[in-house]
């Protein structure tokens, strides 16, 4: 459905985006996961459009690109961005904002079934200026919902959301996956990703340079706490294998390859070194620390 092939962009030395490819298919969420000012915003403004690539195209269902004006409206008609809070209008309410949305794409769900599903019926009708910043995410949200488009870009959907908000918007998230939309999500919310997100990439140097697919069958690890130290002593005491992580001082270790006998030994032995112990698979938190830590360490560093 999209087809993003060698997308190039750089702002003077700033190489943002550096040859990067991807397709992606309706039912799908995809995450995209990075530090701050790293490239998300910039992927999903060529990707709409919105600012020019140095090289590299964007092609929707197999046939439409930005080249010409009649195609750009085809494209349009398809995608939605997710709105910017200081788009909305302070003086409309929040139901103009969602029927203008409904109206600009010709959403077809009903406008008052968004508004009790997303606990929206106490301040809907009030003008924008009143909205709390959480009420504001929410209404940008239910406009993306009342738009109703195959494809949208959601762009730091959860900010200043609290838990239930989050959790609410979550189970929403899943709902359209199933009604087949094709999402792209960019949040630093990453255990969140792991909820819904078909797959999550991680955006480094101007390159994709991962691919978490949670919940796809994943390699089981034994995760501990440890320190530096005590993983010296761990690492030659047993044969941890090749694809052990130590991530922040997370020491895991893949799991399902040993024995019953073996894995109780294992568990054994390290619940020494900390009374808490998980068993699961990565997840978006642990890779994100796994290739970014490097950064959280200068920034420790420059903190101290
Ligand atoms: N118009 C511009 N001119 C110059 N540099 C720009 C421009 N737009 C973006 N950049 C730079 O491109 C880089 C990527 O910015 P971008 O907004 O895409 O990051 P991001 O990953 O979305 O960050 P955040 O998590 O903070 O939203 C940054 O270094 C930013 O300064």
């Amino acid at each position: 459905m999209i087809e993003i092939k060698d997308l190039s962009i750089a702002y003077g030395d700033n190489i943002v985006l550096d040859k990067v490819s991807l397709t992606a298919n309706k039912g799908e969420i995809i995450g995209l996961a990075a530090p701050n000012g790293t490239g998300k915003t910039t992927l999903f403004n060529v990707m709409a459009n919105y600012t020019k690539p140095d090289s590299g195209k964007v092609k929707f269902n197999g046939k439409y690109t930005y080249k010409t004006e009649k195609d750009q409206i085809k494209i349009h008609e398809q995608l939605a961005t997710f709105p910017n809070q200081s788009d909305l209008f302070e003086e409309l309410s929040g139901l103009d904002h969602m029927k203008l949305y409904k109206n600009m794409w010709r959403g077809k769900k009903n406008i008052q079934t968004i508004v009790n599903e997303l606990n929206m019926d106490h301040y809907v009708r009030n003008k924008v200026k009143t909205y709390s910043l959480g009420m504001r995410q929410r209404l940008c949200f239910a406009m993306m919902v009342a738009a109703d488009s195959p494809i949208m870009l959601m762009d730091e959907v959860m900010n200043g959301l609290d838990v239930s908000n989050v959790s609410l918007i979550s189970n929403k998230l899943m709902e359209m996956k199933r009604e087949d939309k094709l999402i792209f999500i960019a949040s630093h919310l990453l255990e969140n990703l792991d909820l819904y997100a078909d797959r999550v990439l991680f955006l480094k140097g101007g390159k994709f340079i991962h691919e978490h697919k949670p919940n796809r069958h994943e390699k089981a690890y034994i995760k501990i706490n440890v320190t530096e130290e005590e993983y010296k002593v761990i690492k030659e005491k047993y044969i941890l294998g090749e694809d052990h992580e130590y991530i922040s001082q997370l020491l895991c270790i893949p799991f399902s390859h040993l024995s019953f006998n073996e894995q109780i030994e294992m568990i054994e032995t390290l619940l020494e070194y900390d009374e808490e112990l998980a068993i699961g698979p990565l997840g978006t938190l642990e890779y994100y620390e796994k290739y970014f830590q490097e950064l959280n360490q200068l920034k420790a560093t420059s903190r101290s």
